[in-house]
């Protein structure tokens, strides 16, 4: 198991993580999900050690990971690390010998992550010269030339395109399915949802979602009632006891229901207002839950 475990970090008067857990098993994906300035990069500098933790620790098969384990990670930071004028197969193979292989199990692994990714015809161009795509194609490279035990990546896949998402995609599933476990952060809540076993969001220094995004959505079932009445008038809806309207567009509206609402209830009110040709509890998507757990303090954290 890779688990971070009761991280606490404040940058002067500022506290960006009160007690941070979570843990990522061998051969899982998870999200790391979270508003800009959540916490999310401090969290993965604490594991890489670069950010010291004031409390709190990442352990990698139940020990703390130190300078010599690490080595054994593949990390990709925010900022990127790459060296502009290096050319692109120098690049990777560099990476390697960082991480111990020696040179010409380098430069064999170079050349091939830097086929793998779709680098093939760039191997001999520098950095700097490449798209932000490419590069950051290299930068996925150099994490994974050494073959890693753990996979920690920063928004891997901020700005690529469809088709860069999809190799990036394919390769972490390949490291997944190797047994390694990977942690990602991203913004683009359809591509965790797509891709992750489970999904962390952090907000307000803690993580206050964790699960699979089905478990998140079982929590959140039986909260989102979607009507279709195409003959009501524009706000029919507003003032439905224990029922908030999250949105109304032409007859079609989402309501979100108090757990003591009877879904009759509204349904009887959207008839008075004529047919009714859909009534459904809806499923959330992950951007829903985000905004949810993000926006409101939940009831535990309150009692915390
Ligand atoms: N070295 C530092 N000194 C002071 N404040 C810092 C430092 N590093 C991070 N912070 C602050 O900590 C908070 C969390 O930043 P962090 O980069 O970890 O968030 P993030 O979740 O990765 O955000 P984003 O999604 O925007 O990348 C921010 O308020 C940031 O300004």
């Amino acid at each position: 198991m890779l688990e971070f475990d009761g991280l606490h970090k404040s940058f002067g008067e500022v506290r960006v993580l009160e007690g941070v857990g979570f843990t990522v098993a061998p051969g899982s994906m998870f999200g790391f999900c979270g508003s800009n300035g959540a916490g999310k990069t401090t969290t993965m500098r604490i594991a890489m050690g670069l950010v010291r933790p004031d409390a709190g620790e990442v352990r990698w098969h139940g020990r703390p990971l130190d300078q010599a384990s690490r080595r054994r990670v593949g990390y990709m930071p925010e900022e990127r690390g790459l060296y502009p004028k290096m050319k692109v197969g120098e690049q990777v193979a560099y990476f390697a010998r960082l991480h111990g292989l020696d040179a010409a199990a380098a430069t064999k692994a170079s050349a091939d992550w830097v086929e793998r990714l779709g680098l093939g015809p760039r191997r001999d161009e520098q950095v700097e010269k490449l798209s932000l795509g490419n590069q950051q194609r290299v930068q996925l490279a150099a994490a994974l030339v050494s073959r890693p035990e753990v996979l920690i990546l920063d928004e891997p896949f901020s700005g690529l395109d469809p088709v860069g998402v999809d190799s990036l995609a394919d390769a972490l599933l390949g490291q997944v399915r190797e047994g390694v476990p990977v942690v990602f952060s991203s913004h683009q809540l359809d591509l965790v949802e797509r891709l992750c076993d489970s999904v962390g969001i952090l907000a307000r220094g803690r993580m206050v979602a964790t699960g699979t995004v089905e478990e998140l959505r079982r929590r959140e079932a039986g909260r989102l009632l979607r009507v279709v009445v195409p003959d009501a008038a524009p706000g029919w809806a507003d003032g439905l006891g224990g029922a908030r309207v999250v949105s109304e567009q032409a007859g079609d509206t989402l309501l979100e229901l108090t757990p003591d609402t009877d879904d009759q209830s509204v349904l009887g009110a959207a008839l008075r207002t004529g047919r009714v040709t859909h009534f459904a509890w809806q499923q959330p998507t992950l951007v829903e839950l985000f905004r949810g757990a993000v926006a409101a303090p939940s009831t535990e954290e309150v009692a915390a």
